[in-house]
C-alpha cells in the first residue's frame, strides 16, 4: 500500500533525537541544510537518474556521464552555487566523472605547485572549465614507485622549451607493442581532458633532477583532436557494470612533445632561461602535496560510502524476517527469541547479525569524525606551508596516508559484508551493493596502494622511536611515544565489564598496544646491519604496527568528539555506545595483539566482549534511527533493500518485471538455440 512506512515501529523505538543527530553527522546545522537542499534537488531531477547504469553499454554509459556533468555545471553556474554547494551536488549526483579529477587533482596541483604568476594564468581557465585537466602520474610500469617514473622532460635551451617524451617507445601509434612505457590510468585522460599535469624526470644539461610536474596541452581547443606527438585513449572496461566505467581512465604516449619552459610547475624548483636548475627553500616533498590533499578527501568519502552500505543493510535487516513462526509457535528457533518476539524473527535481532553489522555502523560514525579532524589537520598544514612552516608536513603525510589506507580497506570490506548481510537479495544489482562495492574498491589502490601507504606510516613510526631520548618531544598524533616508558610497563586496570567504558582506560590500552608494537619492530630492526634490508624483511610486522597506530588515531578522535558539547536528547549517550562498539570490536578482533603485548589479560579480553554485547543491546532499538540520521534520499542510496519506507518486496517484484529480459515472454534466441535442442530431445525420447 502506497504511503505506508513499514519501518515506523522501528523508528518509534529510537531513544534519541534524530534531527539533532543529523546535525552531528553533517558537522553543523549549516552543512546539514546545504546537504539536505542539494540532495533533494538532485533526487527530484530526472536528469540525474542512475538506476539504469548497470544495464547501459559502455559508450552510452559514458555519454550519459558527459551529459550529467554538463548539466550539473549548467546548474552550478545558473543557480550560482557556492563551492560547498557544488561539491555537495557532485557528491549526491553520485557518479564518478572526469570532473572529479579536474577539481580534485588538476586544480589542487595548480594551486599547490605553481608560482603565483603561473596560477594567475591557469587557474581562471580551470575554474571556468575553459580547460579541463587531469593528473597524469602513473605509468604502465610505475605506480607506487613515483621516483621510478620514466617519462622525461628535457630542457632545450635553444628554444626555451621542454621536450616531453615517453621512453622505450617502439610505436607511438598503436598499443600492441610490449615496450610502450606510457602513462596509464589517469581518470579524465582517456577521452575528455584538454590538459594534464604530467609527472616526468626533469633533465637539464644531461643531468637528471628527479620527478617534477609539467602542464601539457593534450587536445586541440578547436576540434578536441590530440595535438601532434600525442597518442591518447581509454584503457578499457574496469571491474563491475556501471561502477567506475563512467570514468575515462586513459593511456597516453608523448613523442617528443614540446611545451614552453613556463609550463613546468615552478613553486618547488625552477629552471632558468639559461637552463640552470634552482631549488626553492620549500621541501621537495611538496611535489607530492596534491596526493596529501586527495587522501584527506578520500578519508572523508569513506564514511559516506560505508554509511550508505550500512544504511541499506540495517534497514533491510529490520525488514527481513527469517525463522520463527507467524504466531510465535513451536518452529521458533530458540527460547530467547520466542520470549522476546511473537512471529517471525527480524534478522537484525540475531546476535551474529548485530556482531557483523553494528561494528560497521560504528565505523561509519568513527570515520566521519576522524575525517572531520583530518580536514582540520590539512587546513592547518596548508596555512603553515603558506608561511613556510614545514614542521607538520611529515605528520600530515603519515596521517593522510595511514588513514586513507585504514578507512578505505575497512570500507571496501564493510560494503562486501553488508552485501552478505542482505543474503541473496544483496547480490541483485537493485540492492545497490554490487555497484557500490565495484565503484569503491579501487580506493584501496588509487591514490597510493594501501600497503605501500602503511609502510610510509611505519617509516614515520620507526623514525619517531629512533628519536626517543634525543630530547625531541613527539607531538600531535604521535605524542604518546613521549610516554613510551610508562606505556611499556603499564597494565590494564579493568576489573568489571563497565570499566571498558572509561575513556582514559581505553585510550591507554590502544596507546600501549601501538607503542609496544612499534618498539618491538624497532628492536627487531636494530638487529639488522642494513636498515633497508631489515625494513623489507620485517615489513609485515611494520604494517601491523602502522595499523595499530592508525586505529589509535581513529579511537582517540572519536573519544575527543565525545568531550564536546553535543546537544539533543539522548544523542551523546547513543554516540558513547556507538564509540564503545567501535573500539571494543577492534579490541576483540585484534585481541591477540593486546594479549601478546601483555597489556591486557585473557579475563580482561573476555570482559571487553561482555561489554560489547551489552552495547549491541543498547544500540539495537536505535539502529534504524542511527542510519536515518545520515539523511540519505532513496535516490542517493539507489537501493530497493535500503528504501526509507521498507516496502522491499513489491519493489523487488516490480523491478524484476522491468528487466529487459522480461520484455518478451519467450526469450530472443529461443528459435535459434532452444527450440532445436528441445525438439532433438523430444525426438530421441520418442526413440
Ligand atoms: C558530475 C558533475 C559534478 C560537477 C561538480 C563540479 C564541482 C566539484 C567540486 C569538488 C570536487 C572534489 C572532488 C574530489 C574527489 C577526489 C576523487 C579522487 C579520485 C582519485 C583518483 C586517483 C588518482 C591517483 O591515483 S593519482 C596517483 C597516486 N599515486 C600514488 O599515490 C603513488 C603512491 N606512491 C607515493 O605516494 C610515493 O612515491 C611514496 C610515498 C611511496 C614514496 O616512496 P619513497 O620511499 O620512494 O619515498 P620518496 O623518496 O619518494 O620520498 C621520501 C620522503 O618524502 C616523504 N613523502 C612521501 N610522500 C609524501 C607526501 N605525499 N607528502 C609529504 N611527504 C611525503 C617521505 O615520508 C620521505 O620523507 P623523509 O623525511 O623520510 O625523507
Ligand atoms: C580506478 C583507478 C584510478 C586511478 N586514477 C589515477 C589517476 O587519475 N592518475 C594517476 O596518476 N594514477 C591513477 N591511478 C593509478 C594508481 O594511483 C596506482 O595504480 C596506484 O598508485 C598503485 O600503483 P601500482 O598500480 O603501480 O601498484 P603496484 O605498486 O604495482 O602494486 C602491486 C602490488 O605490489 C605491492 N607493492 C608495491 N610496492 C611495494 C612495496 N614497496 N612493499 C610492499 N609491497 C609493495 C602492492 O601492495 C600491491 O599488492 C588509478 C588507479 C585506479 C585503479
Amino acid at each position: 500500500m502506497a504511503g505506508v512506512d513499514y519501518l515506523a515501529d522501528e523508528r518509534n523505538k529510537a531513544e534519541f533525537d534524530v534531527d539533532s543527530m543529523k546535525i552531528v553527522w553533517a558537522g553543523s546545522r549549516h552543512t546539514f541544510e546545504v546537504a539536505d537542499r542539494i540532495s533533494k534537488l538532485v533526487a527530484n531531477d530526472p536528469a540525474f537518474r542512475k538506476d539504469d547504469r548497470p544495464m547501459l553499454p559502455r559508450k552510452e554509459l559514458f555519454k550519459n556521464t558527459l551529459r550529467k556533468a554538463a548539466y550539473a555545471w549548467k546548474l552550478i553556474t545558473e543557480l550560482r552555487l557556492s563551492e560547498e554547494e557544488a561539491s555537495k551536488l557532485r557528491f549526491f549526483v553520485d557518479e564518478p566523472a572526469y570532473t572529479d579529477l579536474h577539481w580534485g587533482m588538476f586544480v589542487p596541483a595548480l594551486k599547490g605547485q605553481c608560482t603565483d604568476e603561473q596560477q594567475s594564468k591557469w587557474l581562471p581557465l580551470a575554474y571556468k572549465m575553459q580547460i579541463i585537466g587531469c593528473y597524469a602520474q602513473t605509468e604502465l610500469g610505475h605506480g607506487s614507485n613515483v621516483q621510478g617514473l620514466e617519462t622525461t622532460a628535457t630542457f632545450d635551451p635553444q628554444t626555451d622549451e621542454f621536450v616531453i617524451h615517453s621512453p622505450t617507445l617502439t610505436s607511438s601509434k598503436c598499443y600492441h607493442t610490449v615496450e610502450v612505457l606510457c602513462t596509464w590510468w589517469p581518470g579524465g585522460l582517456g577521452k575528455v581532458s584538454t590538459h594534464a599535469v604530467v609527472y616526468a624526470r626533469l633533465i637539464t644539461d644531461g643531468k637528471d633532477h628527479g620527478v617534477h610536474g609539467f602542464i601539457v596541452q593534450l587536445r586541440s581547443m578547436e576540434d578536441h583532436k590530440p595535438l601532434p606527438g600525442i597518442t591518447v585513449g581509454d584503457i578499457g572496461m574496469k571491474f563491475g557494470n556501471g561502477a567506475y566505467n563512467t570514468m575515462d581512465n586513459g593511456v597516453l604516449t608523448l613523442d617528443h612533445v614540446r611545451i614552453p619552459r613556463d609550463q613546468m610547475m615552478m613553486r618547488v624548483s625552477q629552471v632558468t632561461r639559461e637552463g640552470k636548475y634552482k631549488q626553492s627553500d620549500v621541501p621537495r616533498q611538496l611535489v607530492y602535496g596534491t596526493m596529501v590533499y586527495v587522501r584527506q578527501k578520500i578519508v572523508a568519502d569513506a564514511s559516506c560510502a560505508l554509511s550508505k552500505a550500512v544504511c541499506i543493510a540495517t534497514r533491510y535487516s529490520a525488514v527481513r524476517r527469517q525463522f520463527g513462526s507467524q504466531n510465535g509457535g513451536p518452529e521458533t528457533q530458540s527460547a530467547h527469541y520466542r520470549k522476546s518476539y511473537t512471529g517471525l524473527i527480524q534478522v537484525i535481532d540475531y546476535k551474529t547479525q548485530q556482531n557483523r553489522l553494528f561494528p560497521l555502523l560504528a565505523s561509519a560514525y568513527a570515520f566521519r569524525f576522524v575525517g572531520e579532524w583530518l580536514k582540520w589537520l590539512y587546513t592547518d598544514v596548508t596555512q603553515r606551508l603558506a608561511v613556510n612552516d614545514f614542521s607538520t608536513l611529515p605528520e600530515a603525510h603519515a596521517c593522510t596516508a595511514g588513514l586513507k589506507s585504514l578507512t578505505t580497506t575497512a570500507t571496501a570490506d564493510g560494503i562486501e559484508e553488508c552485501r552478505k548481510l542482505c543474503g541473496g537479495h544483496g547480490y541483485l544489482c537493485t540492492s545497490g551493493l554490487p555497484e557500490l562495492f565495484a565503484v569503491y574498491v579501487p580506493a584501496c589502490t588509487y591514490e597510493g596502494d594501501n600497503i605501500v601507504l602503511l609502510l610510509q606510516v611505519a617509516r614515520f613510526l620507526m623514525k619517531t622511536v629512533s628519536q626517543i631520548g634525543s630530547g625531541k618531544q613527539p607531538v600531535g598524533t604521535i605524542a604518546y611515544m613521549g610516554r613510551v616508558e610508562h606505556l611499556l610497563k603499564s597494565r590494564c586496570s579493568v576489573q568489571r565489564a563497565e570499566d571498558w567504558l572509561n575513556p582514559s582506560q581505553v585510550l591507554e590500552a590502544f596507546e600501549a598496544r601501538a607503542a609496544r608494537m612499534s618498539v618491538s619492530c624497532a628492536q627487531n630492526l636494530s638487529k639488522f646491519s642494513n636498515p633497508e634490508e631489515g625494513f623489507a624483511e620485517l615489513s609485515a610486522d611494520l604494517v601491523e604496527a602502522a595499523v595499530a597506530h592508525c586505529q589509535l588515531i581513529v579511537v582517540s578522535k572519536f573519544l575527543d568528539k565525545l568531550q564536546q558539547d553535543i546537544p539533543g536528547k539522548g544523542v551523546k549517550q547513543l554516540l558513547q555506545a556507538v564509540c564503545g562498539i567501535y573500539y571494543l570490536s577492534l579490541l576483540h578482533k585484534h585481541q591477540g595483539e593486546f594479549l601478546a603485548t601483555s597489556y591486557i589479560t585473557p579475563k580482561q579480553a573476555a570482559l571487553a566482549s561482555d561489554q560489547l554485547r551489552a552495547l549491541y543491546s543498547k544500540v539495537r532499538p536505535n539502529a534504524i534511527a542511527l542510519v536515518d540520521s545520515f539523511n540519505y534520499t532513496d535516490h542517493f542510496l539507489g537501493s530497493i533493500l535500503g528504501c526509507y519506507d521498507g516496502n522491499v518486496y513489491p519493489k523487488l517484484y516490480e523491478a524484476a518485471k522491468k528487466d529487459p529480459l522480461n520484455d518478451t515472454v519467450v526469450p530472443d534466441g529461443y528459435h535459434e538455440y532452444l527450440k532445436p535442442l528441445l525438439k532433438q530431445q523430444l525426438h530421441s525420447a520418442k526413440l
